[in-house]
This record gives C-alpha cells, structure tokens and sequence, in this order.
C-alpha cells in the first residue's frame, strides 16, 4: 500500500471558522443510550468549513454550483509547493519549476492555526493564478482560508479562476507533508446549489 498524508482538518465544535460564518456544530439526534437501536446525528456547518472546495457560484452568480463541477480536476497528481517565505501574497517569481502538473497546492503556515483564526494570511496574486492557468494548472490549493487577502473585496485572485475555469482547494492541512510530488484525492459533496464544500483531502505516494 502506497502512504497516505490526511490534509483534512478534523471537523469539530472548536474548528476556527471565518469571522462570521456558521460554528460547526455535531448533535446526537438518536442515541443508543437512550434506547435506539442505533447512534445518529446532526451536523451545522458552512460550506467554507476546514478543508473544502469553492465552487464557481461562490465568486460569480450566473456560474456552477459544486454538484455540477466536473470531479476530475480534484483527483490526480498535484504538486506541494513551499510558499512559506512568500509575503501577502504569492507572486510569480516565488514558484518553482511545476513542468506540467495540472494541481498545484501551497503551504503557506510555518505551522498550522488549528485553534486559532489567523487574519493575515498568505493569498494568491492574481497574476501567479494566471501564470499557473497559462501553464495548464487546473486547480490550485492552499494552507491558508482563502486565494484572496482576507479584507479583499473585488476577489482578484478568485476572479482569475472563474476566468481560467479553475478550481479551489482551501483549508488544507499541510504540516506534515514533504514538498514534493502526489496523487491528490479530495472530492467535494455534490450540494445542489452549494457554493463550497468540505472535502476529505489526502494526498497519496506516487508509485
Ligand atoms: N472568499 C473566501 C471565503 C469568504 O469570503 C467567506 C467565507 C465564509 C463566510 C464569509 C465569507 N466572506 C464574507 O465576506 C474564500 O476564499 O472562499
Ligand atoms: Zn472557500
Ligand atoms: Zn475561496
């Protein structure tokens, strides 16, 4: 069996979310204690929550919702590269060499907050999502919550995906992962009229 690196963050009350946006909330709606037969529950999330996807609709109002993207840009090799020492934001001239990978995901964090919000943290120029999008990158991935700064209105680095028709991995944990070349598998739900949705990501060894 080849090695597997979960780049999932675990689901749980305490999860830090977007100033604003919805807790994760998980409750026992049937419990075996209580005499069912079996244990079932609910959960409360936003769409945006730890590892997931962002599908077109979230930037463009007239684009797809997640159920209707095509899978086949989340699976398949991807490349992780060190953008620990970028500033604001990622530029052209801190990429290395991708030849030809079609995913690229940055590790932004030295360590990853996974108990507090970080506020400034490391983005995507619009001008890197269309230097990876002329080089045939179809999806772009990243530590960090979001492509843009946090405090951005107009969305440019978002805006250069919907441009490109790429696709958004945000929310990955990637501490424990060499830099380096993988299989990438992290399938969003098929939410009808979902915006985003939380992925299980992994990362696998190549043969
Ligand atoms: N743009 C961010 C997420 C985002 O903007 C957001 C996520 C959850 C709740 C509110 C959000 N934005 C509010 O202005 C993203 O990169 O997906
Ligand atoms: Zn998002
Ligand atoms: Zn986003």
């Amino acid at each position: 069996m080849s090695r597997i690196w979960d780049i999932s963050q675990r689901l749980r009350p305490d999860l830090p979310v977007w100033p604003g946006d919805t807790a994760f909330g998980h409750k026992r709606t049937w419990q075996m204690e209580e005499g069912s037969p079996v244990n079932v529950s609910a959960v409360t999330l936003s769409t945006h929550t730890g590892a997931h996807a962002d599908a077109p609709l979230h930037y463009s109002p007239v684009a797809s919702d997640i159920a209707s993207v095509s899978l086949e840009p989340y699976l398949g090799e991807c490349l992780v590269v060190d953008a620990r020492s970028s500033g604001a934001l990622i530029d052209v001239a801190d990429l290395p060499e991708i030849e030809g990978t079609e995913r690229v995901l940055f590790r932004t964090f030295d360590v990853f907050p996974h108990h507090v919000w970080e506020e400034d943290t490391t983005a995507i120029a619009p001008e890197t999502i269309e230097w990876l999008a002329s080089r045939g990158v179809k999806l772009v991935g990243l530590d960090g919550p979001s492509i843009d700064p946090q405090s951005s209105k107009d969305m440019l680095a978002h805006k250069a995906v919907l441009k490109n028709d790429m696709r958004i991995l945000e929310g990955l944990a990637l501490d424990e992962v060499p830099l380096g070349r993988y299989e990438l598998i992290a399938l969003p739900l098929p939410i009808v009229g979902g915006d985003a949705s939380p992925v299980r990501a992994i990362l696998r060894e190549l043969p």
